[in-house]
C-alpha cells in the first residue's frame, strides 16, 4: 500500500501480508500479519529502523524509494535479526554498500552471517546514541525478547520507542495505528495471543526491559508487526507487566501441577494417590487430563507451578500423544530448574516413562526423584507407594524453596 507518513520526517515503509496463515511454522495468524519497518529522516541523516522479510524485498524496496532512495539512507538499525526483520538486508547493504548497519553486541555474529560479505557495521549498546540532525536514536539492550540479540531504538524528541517484535501483533489492517482499526477489540486479542505465543517464556528478560525504560514518555509504539500503538499505550504496557509478573516465582503458594495421559485408567489410579501424597502436605496440587482438559488451563497452571509431575502410559514403545501435545504447547514457557518427575503404568517394556524423563531432563528441569512406574494395574501396595512418592516429592519441592 506504499509509505505512510506516522509524524514529520518518520514514515512506516513496511509490508503488508494479509495472506499470511501460519507463522514460524507454528503460530496460526488469522488475521495475517505485516512487517514493519520505518524511516526516520534528520536534518542530516536518514535511518532505516528493521530490515523485511526477503520473499517481500522488491515491495519493500519501492514502498522506502517513495520516500528516499536507498542510496540515500546512512544507517539501517536492525533491533532484532530473525530473518523476518533481516532478509532483505543483503539486497539493502547490495544497493547502498555505505550504508552503517547498527545492532546490538550479540547480534553481530547473525548480520555477519546473514550479509555474508564485508559491510559497514556497528555495535550499540545502553546509552548510545545517533545523532541525525532533530532526531536523535538511543538505543537500549534488551535482550532475549525474544532473541539474544534483541534491542529496543528510542527517538528522543518525538517520545517513539521501536521494540521490534515487543508489544507487536499478527494483525493485519489497512489503517495501520490501533485508534483507527476497524476492529479493536479482535486486534487487542491478536496482541494478547501474540505475547502468549513469542514472549511468554521471557518473564524475566521482560521485567529487566521494563526497568530499562522506565521513566522515558513513550507516545507512540512502533512494533515490527501489526498496528502502530498511539492510543491507549498503558493498556498494552500493562499487559505485558501484568504477564510478566505472573511467574512460579511471585505465586503466594507452593504449587505442584500433575498431568497424565490414561488409556484405560491405570495411570490415573497412581495419579490420584500422588495427589493425596502432595496434600499431606502444605503444597497445593492441580491436576490435569491431558487429553480431555483444556491445554491452556493447563499451561497456565504450569507457569505458576515450582513442580511438575507428568504421567504416561506407554504405548508402542512411546509416551501417550497427549503427552508429546503437552510436551509441544510447554514451548511457550521456561520451565528450566523447577523440579519435575514422571510415572506411568507399562505393560513390558516402559519407554512411554523414559522418555517423560527424558523430556523433562532436556528442558533442564530438576529430577529429584527416579520415575515411579507399575505393570499393568497398580496393586494396593503399589498405590500405598504411588502415594508416598508424590509427598516425597512435594517435600523435595519445598525443600528448594
Ligand atoms: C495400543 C497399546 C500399545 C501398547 N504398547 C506398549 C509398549 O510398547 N510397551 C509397554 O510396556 N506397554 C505397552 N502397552 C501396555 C500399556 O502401557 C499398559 O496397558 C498400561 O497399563 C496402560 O496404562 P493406562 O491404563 O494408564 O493407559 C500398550 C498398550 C496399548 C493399548
Amino acid at each position: 500500500m506504499g509509505a505512510v507518513k506516522i509524524k514529520d520526517n518518520i514514515y512506516w515503509v513496511g509490508v503488508f501480508d494479509p495472506e499470511l496463515e501460519i507463522f514460524d511454522i507454528v503460530i496460526p495468524t488469522e488475521h495475517g500479519t505485516t512487517y514493519n519497518s520505518y524511516l526516520v529522516i534528520g536534518e542530516k541523516k536518514k535511518a532505516l529502523i528493521e530490515a523485511n522479510k526477503k520473499n517481500f524485498t522488491e515491495e519493500y524496496i519501492k514502498t522506502i524509494e517513495e520516500v528516499c532512495p536507498v542510496s540515500e539512507i546512512d544507517y539501517i538499525i536492525l533491533n532484532h535479526n530473525e530473518p523476518d526483520h533481516s532478509g532483505a538486508l543483503p539486497a539493502i547493504v547490495e544497493r547502498n554498500p555505505n550504508i552503517e548497519v547498527i545492532y546490538s553486541k550479540t547480534a553481530k555474529s547473525f548480520v555477519d552471517n546473514i550479509i555474508n560479505k564485508e559491510y559497514n557495521g556497528r555495535a550499540v549498546t545502553d546509552g548510545d546514541s545517533i545523532d541525525l540532525g532533530g532526531k536523535t536514536l538511543t538505543f537500549y539492550h534488551t535482550p532475549f525478547l525474544h532473541w539474544p540479540d534483541t534491542m529496543f531504538t528510542y527517538l528522543i524528541e518525538d517520545h517513539i520507542l521501536f521494540p521490534c517484535d515487543f508489544l507487536g501483533a499478527h494483525y493485519c489492517d489497512y489503517n495501520l495505528f490501533n485508534d483507527k482499526l476497524e476492529n479493536k477489540e479482535e486486534a487487542k486479542a491478536a496482541f494478547r495471543f501474540y505475547y502468549s505465543m513469542i514472549m511468554r517464556p521471557y518473564k524475566e528478560h521482560i521485567l529487566k526491559a521494563f526497568k530499562k525504560i522506565e521513566g522515558i514518555q513513550i507516545d507512540m509504539v512502533c512494533p515490527s508487526h501489526g498496528p502502530v500503538l498511539r492510543e491507549d499505550i498503558d493498556y498494552y504496557l500493562n499487559f505485558y507487566k501484568e504477564q510478566a509478573d505472573r511467574y512460579y516465582l511471585n505465586n503466594p503458594y507452593t504449587q505442584i501441577t500433575i498431568v497424565y495421559g490414561t488409556a484405560y485408567g491405570n495411570t490415573k489410579m497412581l495419579a490420584d494417590k500422588i495427589k493425596e501424597g502432595i496434600e499431606e502436605t502444605s503444597v497445593k496440587v492441580k491436576m490435569f487430563d491431558a487429553a480431555t482438559d483444556n491445554m491452556n488451563d493447563i499451561i497456565d497452571e504450569i507457569e505458576i507451578s515450582h513442580g511438575l509431575l507428568i504421567g504416561s502410559p506407554t504405548l508402542n514403545a512411546k509416551a501417550a500423544k497427549p503427552i508429546f501435545t503437552l510436551f509441544a504447547n510447554l514451548v511457550v514457557l521456561n520451565v528450566a530448574n523447577r523440579k519435575a518427575g514422571a510415572f506411568g503404568s507399562y505393560g513390558w517394556s516402559g519407554e512411554g516413562i523414559k522418555m517423560t524423563e527424558d523430556v523433562l531432563k532436556t528442558m533442564r528441569m530438576k529430577l529429584p526423584l527416579p520415575a515411579f512406574k507399575v505393570k499393568m494395574t497398580p496393586s494396593e501396595e503399589e498405590l500405598e507407594k504411588a502415594k508416598e512418592w508424590g509427598r516425597e516429592f512435594a517435600l523435595k519441592v519445598l525443600e528448594g524453596n
